[in-house]
């Protein structure tokens, strides 16, 4: 789909790149030629990810143990980065979720999923753009959102408010930091399994409609699909792209927003159309 080399010259911080989606889209920036950094607390998961896009692509793979709610911690990691020669790009993909009701929810874990998305985004951005400024190079920040950013979603609520949080500063940004040549670009995924996501939000019994009926195309997202949105976004080819948010999700989010209360209708066999429409007034 895209030249071996389309990212040759970039390096690239992905927070939350051990496991997930952020190991896809290391894995897809790593075959395309990008020099990588990947983050996260844990440090198994982090070097046996490292080791195995170093072996599957060649790339050029650091890592660096870092917890993003602590901001001292974050510029240390910027810092430690920096000293081997500056970022082309970030990406804010870690991120905590799980279901509750909202009423239950005490300040801690409140705060956990805040902490983590919101307050760990802006702090890694902030540690990027302001180096990028002083130095007078530009740089992009990518970040994965979500359609809740947008809507909110019940039962997710410190989520849907970090993310919007998220979507708000990359508008900001993007505007604020666009004449230092720092673009901002968010990506809001539909469903892309993987195991801590089913784990947090989909135990049995939560879904009333199968992952397939949620979407129009009728399946859930492959990693490979949204590593390569990732990818192009990172790219030159996507110079002029600046504060917006792209959805991939199989038209689930225009699905829940416009169509769900016909949700019944696709189990409808043709008799029962027919039986309709011999019916109606029409
Ligand atoms: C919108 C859709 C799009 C987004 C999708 C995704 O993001 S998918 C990506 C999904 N990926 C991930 O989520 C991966 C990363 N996730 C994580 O690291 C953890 O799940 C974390 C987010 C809780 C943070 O961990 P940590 O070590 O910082 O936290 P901790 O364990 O020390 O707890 C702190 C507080 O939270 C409380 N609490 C915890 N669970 C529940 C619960 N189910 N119910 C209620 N409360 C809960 C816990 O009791 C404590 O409060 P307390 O009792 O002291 O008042
Ligand atoms: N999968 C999906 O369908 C959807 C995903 N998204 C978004 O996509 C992104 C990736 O999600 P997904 O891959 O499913 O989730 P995962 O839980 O698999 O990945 C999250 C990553 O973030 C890291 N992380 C979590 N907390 C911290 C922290 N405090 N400091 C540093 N790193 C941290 C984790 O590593 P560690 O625990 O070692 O720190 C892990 O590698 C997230 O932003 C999520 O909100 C949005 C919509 C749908």
């Amino acid at each position: 789909m895209f030249v071996t080399d389309l990212l040759k010259t970039k390096k690239i911080l992905v927070t939350g790149g051990g496991s997930g989606l952020g190991k896809s889209f290391a894995a897809r920036l790593a075959e395309l030629g990008a020099e990588l950094v990947i983050c996260g607390r844990r440090a198994d998961v982090l070097e046996t990810t490292a080791e195995e896009l170093r072996r599957a692509s060649g790339a050029k793979v650091a890592t660096a143990i870092c917890d993003i709610r602590d901001a001292g911690a974050v510029d240390e990691m910027f810092s430690r980065i920096w000293s081997e020669g500056p970022l082309d790009a970030l990406i804010n993909n870690a991120a905590g979720n799980f279901i509750a009701r909202t009423e239950t929810l005490s300040p801690r874990a409140i705060d956990a999923v805040l902490d983590i998305v919101l307050h760990g985004s802006f702090y890694c951005s902030v540690a990027a753009g302001k180096r990028w400024i002083a130095e007078g190079r530009g740089g992009s920040i990518l970040s994965i959102v979500s359609s809740a950013a947008n809507s909110g979603r019940a039962f997710t609520v410190p989520s849907a408010a970090a993310k919007a949080g998220v979507l708000a500063m990359m508008k900001s940004l993007a505007v604020e930091w666009g004449p230092h040549g720092i673009r901002t670009v968010s990506v809001a995924p539909g469903l892309f399994p993987t195991k801590a996501a089913w784990s947090q939000l989909y135990p049995d019994g939560s879904k009333l409609l199968s992952e397939e009926m949620e979407v129009p195309l009728r399946r859930t997202g492959q990693h490979e699909e949204i590593a390569n949105l990732v990818a192009y976004l990172l790219s030159d080819g996507a110079s002029y792209i600046n504060g917006d948010c792209i959805t991939i999700d199989g038209g689930r989010d225009l699905q829940n927003g416009g169509g769900s209360g016909v949700m019944g209708l696709f189990s409808w066999t043709p008799e029962r159309w027919d039986a309709f429409r011999a019916n109606s007034r029409g």
